[in-house]
């Protein structure tokens, strides 16, 4: 444990002036003075419990800002004193040097990659990845490991559900490892779905780090994630909520007791969170017959226990959906049938349908019932393209985790 000191200082500038302290008018200057203070403080390394309270008034002051209005709306210099403000509490954590401290000091860092903008250089990331190695010797041991995921396995088993009979007249076209050619020709220009099959075999997550709970638990455990909770983003009872990976793993995941509504870690850009996770997996090629470049690609980790619901919606970008761990039942419908599929009328749910494709209302729906779609079964080791603006209804039959790549 001891040590831990220097190794953080060396990620701050030399000196507090450098910092960067500086911000537009939209931030007050009452605010951008407790922050000085603070990191004066944090230099000269006297008074740590001043220097904490003087974080936490920052932290205070920008969660305010930060949630007081549309998350689009909120000023980028905002979300900075944010960022600097879960600095300034992760490095006081720091200096405590407990096992406690050094969990609340990557909480603290991941409020900041979660809710705030990048500063210096991404210091909380790379805060985090000195402050994880240090955490994480001696805590879990690999025998109540084991026997967790023993459990789970049992339970899951118990409570396999419901598996769609796949048609074969609606099937999605199955291909295995096309050329770049035939894919582009054959789905691509014309915009039709298929299923890749064999073409992410080699991902370490399928081989030699083969992702399972428990090794989501191990790497990333300390983590702080955001999690929806609720069966679907458009029932009235959904919410979502910041936790570590253990406490969503443990209480969401491996307990299936019923009490909680599920929980679903989706559409979070954990790659960028947990680089370590994204040595795990590969950009598919196929990404490279975009426009666009390759640090364009939105990379999402879509990580539940069964029973998720992602209700009919389109998105506005190219999508490889690759399957890791367990198997999902999609149902796929083209963008020329939206007439059937009857949008939601408001702006911000313009994108998603009202029918619940799993038992719709045909009163209120009427068209939906000659809507024509695909479905599918999606294994492990299979990518779904998904063109742009094509419908999707996603559940997961299995305990699962997806990674979608969403490309232009
Ligand atoms: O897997 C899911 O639950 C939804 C995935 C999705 O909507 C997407 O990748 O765009
Ligand atoms: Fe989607």
């Amino acid at each position: 444990m001891s040590c831990l000191w220097p190794e953080v200082r060396a990620l701050l500038p030399p000196r507090d002036e450098l910092l960067g302290l500086e911000f537009s008018e939209q931030v007050e200057e009452s605010v951008v003075y407790v922050l000085r203070q603070a990191s004066e403080l944090l230099y000269c390394g006297q008074d740590p419990q001043r220097c904490s309270q003087l974080g936490q008034t920052v932290l205070d002051l920008s969660w305010e800002r930060l949630n007081g209005r549309a998350w689009r709306e909120v000023d980028k210099e905002w979300r900075r004193v944010y960022s600097l403000g879960c600095l300034v509490k992760a490095l006081c954590l720091c200096r405590e040097e407990t096992d406690d401290s050094l969990s609340q000091a990557i909480a603290a860092c991941d409020m900041g990659l979660l809710m705030g903008a990048s500063v210096l250089d991404n210091i909380l990331l790379r805060l985090v990845q000195v402050l994880e190695p240090r955490q994480a010797t001696g805590k879990r041991s690999l025998h109540s490991a084991g026997h967790r995921e023993h459990t789970s396995t049992k339970r899951l088993k118990a409570c396999a559900g419901w598996v769609p009979e796949i048609r074969a007249e609606v099937a999605v076209p199955r291909v295995s490892r096309p050329s770049l050619e035939h894919f582009r020709t054959e789905y691509l220009v014309p915009q039709r779905p298929v299923i890749l099959e064999n073409s992410i075999e080699h991902w370490a997550a399928l081989t030699e780090r083969k992702w399972s709970v428990e090794y989501i638990r191990q790497v990333a455990g300390s983590r702080t994630v955001p999690v929806e909770l609720g069966s679907r983003y458009t029932d009235e009872d959904w919410s979502q909520s910041l936790m570590t990976v253990d406490r969503f793993t443990a209480d969401y995941i491996l307990d299936q007791s019923n009490e909680r509504p599920i929980g679903y870690l989706a559409q979070h850009q954990l790659f960028e969170q947990i680089p370590e996770l994204k040595r795990d997996i590969n950009i598919p090629d196929y990404c490279c017959l975009g426009e666009g470049d390759e640090d364009e690609i939105t990379i999402n980790a879509w990580f539940g226990p069964a029973g998720t619901v992602s209700p009919l919606h389109q998105d506005p970008q190219q999508n490889f959906l690759a399957q890791v761990m367990g198997r999902k039942y999609i149902r796929l419908y083209s963008p020329g049938q939206s007439e059937r599929l009857y949008p939601h009328p408001t702006q911000l749910l313009f994108n998603t349908s009202q029918v619940d494709v799993e038992n719709p209302d045909l009163e209120r729906f009427p068209e939906f019932g000659s809507a024509i779609f695909q479905e599918c079964l999606l294994d492990p080791g299979e990518i779904l393209f998904i063109p742009i603006k094509y419908w999707h209804h996603v559940r997961a039959l299995d305990t699962s985790f997806s990674v979608s790549f969403w490309w232009h």
